[in-house]
């Protein structure tokens, strides 16, 4: 069931337990209720999704000691030089995350507004085509083999969530499992340092710049801090927070998916900023925030595969808005434009 959005978040909390356990009948509302949120806000927040709580916790813990390092030992995983291969660690004003600009000039542009965060991004340990850069074992012990273990569980909610998602598209229900055989997804820890608050403000630095995400869905885990924010359907250029919610998970839509459905599902922009000002707060000057952790776990489609407008979301009044892209193609140009 669709919890009431709390003040003035349009996000609704769904509770996946009827999903996993529930009658069909159960499980069909839920998906009902998943479709909606994707079709009218292009997130939700996620309860019961099946990840145990410790689990995320020690991710974080995991993400908290590997930014901790000093800066020579997260160095020694560098991410390569170009945006494609996503791997590996990249210092502040590394990536610069942008929305649709592609030309050398306009990306020059953007990234004299640096992004103010570090990341390290990891995927399949038997990925060919961009094999894992991992520090070296004695650096972190321990780093490697847990992050290979919370990247196969977080599989169990990439299932629980495509399944879902294809039933309330009134679609087969392992219709996106299909498209999804090979785990190219991408598991990234964020960590956004402590930055003086009225830089984020007067937009003179960012945490990470207003953006869509790229394949078909993302998970993504936060801390308490709160910054992420998302833009509101009805008012273009209008953010709300998305604070953390204990025991949710937040849950978007991709560029890939809004292709595939032909705009019904919307891959809406988010950004992280400086977290909201609490009302003592006001007029403070000279603030820090604190630090910002965050743990998104990225979705796509295999690299090969054909994204195509989906059968029942296009037809004589509705012309397909998109031409079909190859999976790695798409997503490969978006990457580049942000190293
Ligand atoms: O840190 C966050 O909460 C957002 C991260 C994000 O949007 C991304 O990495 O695509
Ligand atoms: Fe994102």
């Amino acid at each position: 069931m669709i919890a009431p959005a709390a003040d003035n978040l349009s996000i609704p909390i769904i509770d996946l337990e009827p999903a996993r356990t529930g009658t069909p009948e159960e499980a069909a509302q839920v998906a009902q209720d998943v479709y909606q949120a994707f079709k009218h806000v292009g997130f939700a927040y996620i309860k019961n999704h099946g990840v145990p709580q410790e689990l995320i916790d020690e991710a974080f813990s995991w993400s908290q000691k590997f930014f901790a390092l000093p800066q020579s030992d997260k160095d020694k995983a560098p991410h390569p030089p170009v945006g494609w291969y996503h791997r590996g660690y990249s210092g502040i004003g590394r990536e610069k995350v942008v929305q649709m600009v592609f030309d050398q000039e306009g990306i020059a542009e953007k990234r004299k507004v640096p992004d103010m965060k570090e990341s390290f991004e990891l995927g399949n340990e038997n990925d060919e085509r961009m094999p894992n850069i991992w520090i070296p074992e004695e650096v972190l012990p321990g780093f490697r083999a847990f992050f290979t273990k919370f990247f196969g569980t977080c599989y169990s909610i990439e299932q629980l969530m495509l399944k879902t998602i294809a039933v309330g598209m009134g679609l087969e229900e392992d219709f996106f499992l299909r498209y999804h055989q090979t785990r190219s997804n991408q598991c990234r820890l964020l960590h956004y340092p402590p930055v003086e608050e009225e830089l984020l403000r007067e937009g003179k630095a960012e945490r990470i710049a207003a953006h869509s995400d790229f394949g078909t869905m993302t998970i993504l885990f936060q801390d308490e801090v709160g910054g992420l924010e998302v833009e509101d359907i009805h008012e273009k250029g209008k953010f709300n927070p998305a604070p953390y919610i204990p025991g949710t998970a937040v849950v978007n839509i991709g560029d890939l998916l809004m292709r595939w459905s032909n705009d019904e599902l919307k891959s809406t922009l988010h950004r992280v900023r400086a977290p909201p000002l609490a009302v003592s707060d006001a007029g403070f000057s000279g603030r820090i925030t604190r630090p910002r952790y965050s743990i998104p776990y990225f979705i796509s489609p295999d690299r090969d595969r054909v994204i195509d407008c989906l059968p029942g979301c296009y037809g004589p009044d509705r012309p397909k808005k998109y031409e079909p892209i190859v999976s790695k193609d798409y997503i490969s140009m978006r990457m580049n434009a942000t190293y």
